[in-house]
């Protein structure tokens, strides 16, 4: 790899390669490679790009991000996909890089990183490390409630929301519970079940909150809230962009607003419970398109060219 390598962002003009450009620019230490926007779609241009460059970076829907994994016939070239394609595939590594304590390690090291789903990020930051803990057993059943705003659906959402005269302040989705962010939720959350996961659209371009209830009283040795934010505080200690707030028994928190790290490539994570019911709420606070995303690839992208990982991104508000 030269000393400044050359990344292609494959799907560039889209939602995802937008923000992901946008963060790379100004960045001497490496050179983005754009296609004609004309020869956007054309396979042979796309094809001549994947091949001559350091690091592929593809924000495509999946069918187009298999095709242009296809056309990579360089063993040279290193790709990361933002696309549900690739993220539990094998010989891929799953791009969330504090997601445990050698992932940024196995990242670094890796030819093909699935960059990870915005919803699922929530879910295995919170969820993980209390199974790893022992404090939440690997078969329990999992929920998870989640708002993002409406720049997750990409540039056809984008357009449908801001051409509507009055839309919908709260749109729940995923009624069918199918939804495609469940193989990797259950495989990074060490879980034995699919999560049930209920997500919603708001009326707003960008953030996004996770909330994973928990009956305490159902698991074994009914930790407390407490407990339970003890594990995460200890877990996610010294990381740049995965912090856990102070616990606060509070009603309501202004800083709960999905907006709150917007532009960042944090993610804030509180715990609050109820002694006496038994009860607590693993929530997360991420942009959809940073952390949960464009941020995450270009973290990625900086472990595998050897960067600091965090270069070029925002750790707080
Ligand atoms: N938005 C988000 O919050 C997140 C998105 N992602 C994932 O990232 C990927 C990109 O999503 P997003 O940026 O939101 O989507 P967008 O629809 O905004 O962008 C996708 C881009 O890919 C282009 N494209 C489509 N087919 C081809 C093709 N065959 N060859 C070249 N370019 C093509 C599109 O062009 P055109 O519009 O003309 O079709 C568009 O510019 C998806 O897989 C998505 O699931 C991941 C995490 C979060
Ligand atoms: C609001 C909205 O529609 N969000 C998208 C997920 C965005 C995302 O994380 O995308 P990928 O997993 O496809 O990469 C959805 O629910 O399908």
């Amino acid at each position: 790899m030269s000393s400044t390598p050359s990344i292609f962002i494959d799907g560039e003009a889209g939602t995802t390669g937008l923000q992901i450009r946008e963060r790379l620019e100004g960045r001497r230490d490496v050179r983005v490679v754009s296609i004609d926007p004309d020869k956007r779609k054309d396979a042979d241009e796309r094809k001549r790009l994947l091949n001559s460059c350091d690091v592929a970076i593809l924000c495509l829907p999946d069918e187009a991000a298999i095709e242009a994994v296809s056309l990579i016939e360089n063993p040279d070239v290193k790709v990361i996909d933002a696309s549900t394609a690739h993220r539990i595939a094998e010989g891929w590594v799953y791009g969330f890089a504090e997601m445990a304590k050698d992932q940024a390690e196995r990242i670094a090291d890796a030819k093909r990183v699935g960059n990870p789903g915005c919803y699922p990020q929530g879910l295995i930051a919170t969820v993980r490390p209390l199974v790893e803990a022992g404090l939440i057993p690997a078969t329990t059943p999992i929920t998870l409630n989640a708002v993002s705003g409406y720049s997750g659906g990409g540039r056809k959402m984008i357009e449908d929301y801001e051409a509507a005269a009055d839309p919908s302040p709260y749109m729940p989705y995923g009624l069918s519970l199918k939804h495609k962010h469940l193989p990797e939720m259950r495989a990074y959350a060490h879980l034995e079940e699919d999560v049930l996961f209920q997500p919603a659209v708001g009326a707003y371009a960008q953030g996004m909150l996770t909330f994973v209830p928990l009956q305490l009283w159902s698991l074994p040795g009914t930790p407390t809230a407490a407990q339970l934010h003890e594990v995460l505080a200890t877990r996610y200690a010294g990381e740049t962009f995965v912090t856990v707030a102070p616990f606060a028994a509070v009603d309501k928190l202004a800083e709960l607003d999905p907006r709150g790290l917007n532009g960042t490539n944090a993610m804030r994570l509180h715990v609050f419970g109820n002694d006496a019911k038994r009860q607590a709420i693993l929530v997360a606070v991420y942009d959809n398109l940073g952390k949960g995303a464009s941020g995450a690839a270009v973290q990625n992208l900086n472990l595998m060219i050897g960067r600091d990982h965090a270069a070029g991104l925002a750790a707080a508000a």
